[in-house]
């Protein structure tokens, strides 16, 4: 497999991404020309874009060889939600950085330059997973990352208004909601087994072991086992605290932090209120005070380094 050479690779990019740019997409085609026959750069125009131009690539009458999705979190959700439907196409999937938080390319790829990734993708040298994704009911999205409540679906609504590029955006958001945040009386089961009841900072189900890409929330999540994993914490621990272990995945011990792995997750508020929630960095709006997660076992095929630590 090694040293092949691509006859068509197609990039769908969004501009508007957090550090797409039109630099960046030259020198990723100049990456792709050294490798491949044709090379063709599709960007989006609007959200849900991405979703159309995978379906029409990977089931048209020439599907590529290699497709390439450039932007963040929320655009490979889009261009996985046009191809997951079209596994038979089998075209490979590769990922690139170019969103704010990227944390699918941290975990794919251990945030190595992505020329290196690029590279190994175009010849044949990356490893393909077939990836566990993740269905919430009742409004049937399809999750790539994660999905979670409390702290960080406020935290994920004030980022779009903060001025700061990259990862540092999101950790001004949620030091911001942590000023005004009120933990909400919640409820988690897994697999029909309540694990936590009580008062609920945030509930994170997934998918990738980081959040906000340097939060190693899900810090035993492997992405292809069949199954999600899912944090809860109390406020047992003060969030501040909780935060700081969680950039080394070191919350799990702390107190308040329970730890669970399953196929179906249910989150519930108890209060009557709606219960915020986003998934891949995406707010979610609905008057739901109940979600269920369930895992879509080996759904997605992508390519990643044969060198990733873990997960
Ligand atoms: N041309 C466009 N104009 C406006 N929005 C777009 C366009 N194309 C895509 N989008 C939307 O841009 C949003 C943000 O993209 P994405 O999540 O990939 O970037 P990000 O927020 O910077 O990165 P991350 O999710 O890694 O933090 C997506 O929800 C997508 O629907």
């Amino acid at each position: 497999m090694q040293g092949i050479r691509r006859q068509h690779v197609v990039v769908i990019a969004n501009p508007r991404a957090g550090s797409t740019t039109a630099e960046y997409l030259d020198a990723v085609r100049g990456v792709c020309e050294d490798h491949a026959d044709d090379v063709t750069i599709v960007r989006t125009g609007y959200p849900g874009h991405a979703t159309e131009l995978a379906k029409d690539w990977v089931c048209g009458p020439t599907p590529p060889d290699l497709l390439v999705s450039i932007g963040g979190d929320g655009t490979l959700r889009e261009v996985v939600a046009g191809t997951a439907d079209a596994r038979a196409s089998r075209t490979p999937l590769a990922v690139l950085p170019g969103g704010t938080a990227n944390s699918n390319y941290r975990s794919l790829w251990d945030d190595v330059p992505w020329q290196k990734a690029l590279v190994a993708s175009l010849t044949g040298e990356a490893e393909t997973r077939q990836l566990d994704l993740a269905r919430v009911s009742p409004l049937s999205r399809l999750v790539v990352l994660g999905l979670s409540t409390g702290l960080f679906a406020e935290a994920t609504a004030r980022a779009t208004v903060i001025p700061v590029a990259g990862r540092p955006r999101y950790q001004r958001a949620i030091a911001e909601a942590l000023e005004t945040y009120q933990p909400y009386e919640g409820r988690v089961l897994v697999d029909g087994v309540v694990v936590h009841s009580g008062k609920t900072v945030v509930a994170n189900v997934g998918g990738s072991r980081y959040r906000a890409g340097v939060l190693e929330m899900l810090p035993h999540s492997v992405r292809d086992d069949g199954l999600l994993d899912v944090c809860v914490l109390d406020p047992s621990t003060p969030p501040q605290e909780a935060l700081r272990l969680m950039r080394t995945g070191r919350h799990v011990q702390a107190a308040g932090t329970t730890y669970a792995q399953g196929r179906s997750i249910t989150l519930e508020r108890l209060d009557g209120m709606p219960l915020h929630f986003e998934h891949d960095g995406e707010v979610v709006p609905s008057d739901l005070t109940s979600i269920t997660v369930d895992v879509l076992p080996h759904a997605m095929s992508v390519l990643a380094s044969h060198d990733r630590t873990r997960g």
